[in-house]
Order: structure tokens, then C-alpha cells, then sequence
């Protein structure tokens, strides 16, 4: 049961300085600190039980988001638990509708970030309160009352409420086997922890035999900066991993239509299943005529982690102009326009594959995947969700990853808390590794 009035809404900037490795690193984000937007909700109910919320940035980023997130929390404060998420729909409309925010959006950009990480601690806080991982509390929801989560509006030309609610009542069949695959086998999962385009070639060749003897089959390599390099760094994993394993290529946004269609046919020979985000995130058919240009090469188009809202998502759907689909935790608002994102995806029959890493993105997405899979898409065919090894010892409920599959988590919650050491540690600028760091510029 839902219960308490939120008495108190936080948000702290932590950051972590992985650019200095490299991590993270890809052809229009060179120089990527790791960071979130950390909220924490805190209740005057007698449980004591706090929701945490994050959004993914990246370093200087945070700061504005911070900023976001203290400008949406009179939304929150004093409302009753109950009362938010008996009426979800509702209060995801007020926060996106804000009369004076909804200009700097509208439900895109720093604005929506911040709604996501505001959204992500309420979902984390029931999720806890009902005593359950947030997969669970979706996949044991009733049809109608997770319907209700959804702000239908802008959607309701490809989908209606009707439809969603016939998808998920379809969804209901084998339920309880789907479970018990995911609990047993858990969710496949491809790594991108391997080929980050700052990592010089031997330490991608390390790395790629390390994922390799733990069982990774399925590989992305960050490409798009400069077609030499991409050449002789797809050839020098292709033949690490051998022809029958799985390879992904990903240009964070770096070309032009034509120049994605002419660079992606050089990369061709390496056989890989998709080219994520090749060009501008926003240019939808831009994406369905490289799609369109790719098909004959067996390439396939992946997009959809700087993908604004459920609206451009709908779009990419209508112009089959992808054919792989990347959701983001953090990116949408939260579960409630997630879930719209996944039953479209279900009616187009595209594959969702979800873009994680990041800062605790697989500990969110995670949930999001296995609940889509027992109740929505009910099929692992060409789908799979992304993994990076990096920060997870900063979480208290870190994700388990098992024979390369991600193992459902069995802690209440939506596995957003960080562990507070960590978040010390961290906050800028004054956690101790930044003091360091920044005392260290000064000298
Ligand atoms: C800046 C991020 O690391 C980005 O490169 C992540 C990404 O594109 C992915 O994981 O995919
Ligand atoms: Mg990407």
C-alpha cells in the first residue's frame, strides 16, 4: 500500500571522472565524466522507507539538471503517496505540463531529465513500500490500473488505451512460464564495455578476450570519428570474436545521411547487425532513408537513447526508421512513458533493445526489459540489452549479470540507491575525489 506525504525532495550532483580512463568514450562524447542527478524522497510515514531517483549526464550537465529538478519539486512536496500514484497519469501530466517550465521543454531536454529522475524516486518508493522490485510490481499489476500510469496524449494515433490494454491482456498467456524463464535463465545481454573509441588497441583486444572468456557473444565498438581507424579497429574485433558472434556499431550522432549510408558500406565487411544513432537523434527520416539504404547490406538501424519522448518514437515506428529500438530509463519520463514506448513497439513489432550503462542505466533497464518480456513482448527474438561494467560497486543493489544474461533483481525498489559512502565520496565538488582532482589543477 502507498502511504506517507513526501516531506522532503534532494538532489545532489555526483560525478565520476571516468574520462580520464577513457571510459565512456565515443565519437561526438570525448571526454565523458559518468554522472547523475541523484533525488532522494523522504516521507513523513512511520517506515522510514526513502525512493531514490537518478538521471544519467554527463559532468558540467549535472549542475543544469540540478537546477531542473529543484525548479519541478513543489509538484512533489507535501502530496500524498497514495494520491500520486492512484492517479499517475494525472500527476505526470502536471509535471510535464508545468505552465512555465513546459517552455523550456516541452517533456524534452533538461527538463525531462529532471522529470525522469523525479519519477524514477516516486516508482523506487512504491516499488519499496509494496515490497516489491519494480518488475514485479509491473508484471503483477492489473492491466487497467498500469494503463492508468500512461499519458496517452500525442500517442493515440497509432495506439489507443483500448489496444494497450488488448496487448497486455494477449501479454497475460504463458506470464507465469515467462517468469520462470527470466528467474532461472535471466534477460541476454551484449557488452559495449570493450571498444570505447578512446581505448587504444590493446586494451580493446584485452578486454575483448576478458568478455570473451566470460561468455560474452554479442559486441559493440564505437565507430564514426575516422574510417581508417574504424576499419582497422572492426577488423581487429571481428577477428577476435570470430564470424558467428554478434557485432554492433555505434556513431553517437557523428554523420550526415549520405556519409552514414557511404561509411556504414565500408564497415559492411565486418558484418555488423546494426549502426546506432548514425545521425542527429532528432532526424527521422533522415534515419528511415539510411535504414532504407542499409536493408540490402543486412544492416540494420538502432536509435533511441537521445530520443526526447514517447512522440519521436512514434514517429521513428511510423517511418520504419529503425529497427531496433533503444529505450532509456532516464531519458523518458520514467516508467510511466517507457511503458507507452514498449506497447508501441510491441504493435510495430520492433524489437526493443535498451540502451544502458551509463551511470546505474542497467540497474534501472534492467527492470524495464524483463517486465516488457513476461508481459509484453513475450519474445527474446533479435533482442537484447546493452551492458557496461563500470560503477556498479557505487550501488547498493548492483545489477548480476550470469552466463552474460542479466539475473532479475530481488530487492524492493527500482535499484536506484547508491551507496552513501559513494555518493560522498563523489558529490561535486566537494566529495574527496574531486577536491583532489580539482586541488590537483590548481597546483
Ligand atoms: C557517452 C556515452 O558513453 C555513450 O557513448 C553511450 C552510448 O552511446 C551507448 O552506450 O550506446
Ligand atoms: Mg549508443
Amino acid at each position: 500500500m502507498a502511504r506517507g506525504r513526501i516531506s522532503r525532495l534532494s538532489v545532489r550532483d555526483i560525478r565520476f571522472p571516468t574520462s580520464l580512463g577513457g571510459h565512456g568514450s565515443d565519437a561526438m562524447h570525448t571526454d565523458p565524466d559518468y554522472s547523475a542527478a541523484y533525488v532522494i524522497l523522504e516521507t513523513d510515514a512511520e517506515d522510514g522507507l526513502k525512493g531514490y531517483g537518478i538521471t544519467f549526464t554527463l559532468g558540467r550537465g549535472t549542475e543544469v539538471v540540478v537546477c531542473a529538478v529543484n525548479a519541478l519539486a513543489h509538484h512533489v512536496l507535501n502530496r500524498d503517496v497514495g494520491d500520486i500514484v492512484g492517479d499517475f497519469r494525472g500527476f505526470y501530466r502536471q509535471l510535464t505540463s508545468d505552465g512555465q517550465l513546459r517552455w523550456i521543454g516541452p517533456e524534452k531536454g533538461v527538463v525531462h531529465l529532471a522529470t525522469a529522475a523525479v519519477l524514477n524516486a516516486v516508482w523506487d518508493l512504491w516499488a519499496k513500500q509494496e515490497g516489491k522490485p519494480l518488475w514485479k510490481l509491473l508484471v503483477d499489476m492489473d492491466p487497467r490500473r498500469l494503463l492508468s500510469c500512461i499519458d496517452f496524449r500525442y500517442i493515440t494515433d497509432v495506439l489507443t488505451e483500448e489496444e494497450a490494454h488488448e496487448i497486455l491482456q494477449r501479454g497475460q498467456v504463458g506470464k507465469r512460464e515467462r517468469e520462470e524463464q527470466m528467474l532461472t535463465e535471466g534477460y541476454p545481454a551484449y557488452t559495449t564495455s570493450c571498444a570505447w573509441l578512446g581505448y587504444p588497441d590493446a586494451t580493446l583486444q584485452q578486454l575483448c578476450s576478458e568478455a570473451l572468456k566470460d561468455g560474452w557473444t554479442r559486441f559493440k565498438v564505437k565507430v564514426g570519428a575516422d574510417l581508417q581507424d574504424d576499419i582497422r579497429r572492426c577488423r581487429l574485433i571481428r577477428n577476435m570474436i570470430g564470424p558467428e558472434k554478434t557485432l554492433m556499431m555505434d556513431a553517437n550522432q557523428r554523420w550526415d545521411v549520405p556519409e552514414a549510408v557511404e561509411w556504414m558500406a565500408r564497415l559492411a565487411e565486418f558484418r555488423p547487425l546494426w549502426i546506432e544513432e548514425p545521425t542527429s537523434p532528432d532526424d527521422i527520416l533522415g534515419h528511415a532513408a539510411i535504414s532504407k539504404a542499409l536493408a540490402p547490406l543486412g544492416i540494420g538501424v538502432a536509435t533511441g537513447e537521445q530520443c526526447h519522448n514517447r512522440v519521436i518514437f512514434k514517429q521513428l515506428l511510423q517511418a520504419k526508421a529503425l529497427q531496433f529500438l533503444q529505450i532509456d530509463s532516464c531519458r523518458l519520463g520514467s516508467v510511466n512513458e517507457n511503458l507507452a514506448v514498449l506497447l508501441m513497439a510491441k504493435k510495430f513489432d520492433v524489437p526493443v533493445c535498451p540502451h544502458a550503462g551509463g551511470v546505474g542505466l542497467c540497474e534501472l533497464v534492467q527492470h524495464l526489459i524483463i517486465f516488457d518480456f513476461i508481459s509484453v513482448s513475450a519474445s527474446l527474438k533479435d533482442r537484447m540489452c546493452e551492458y557496461v561494467d563500470h560503477l556498479h560497486e557505487h550501488f547498493k543493489y548492483p545489477v548480476r549479470i550470469k552466463e552474460a544474461s542479466y539475473m532479475p533483481p530481488k530487492d524492493a525498489g527500482y535499484s536506484t540507491e547508491m551507496k552513501e559512502e559513494s555518493v560522498k565520496k563523489h558529490q561535486y565538488p566537494d566529495g574527496e575525489v574531486w577536491k583532489k582532482l580539482l586541488g590537483a589543477q590548481g597546483d
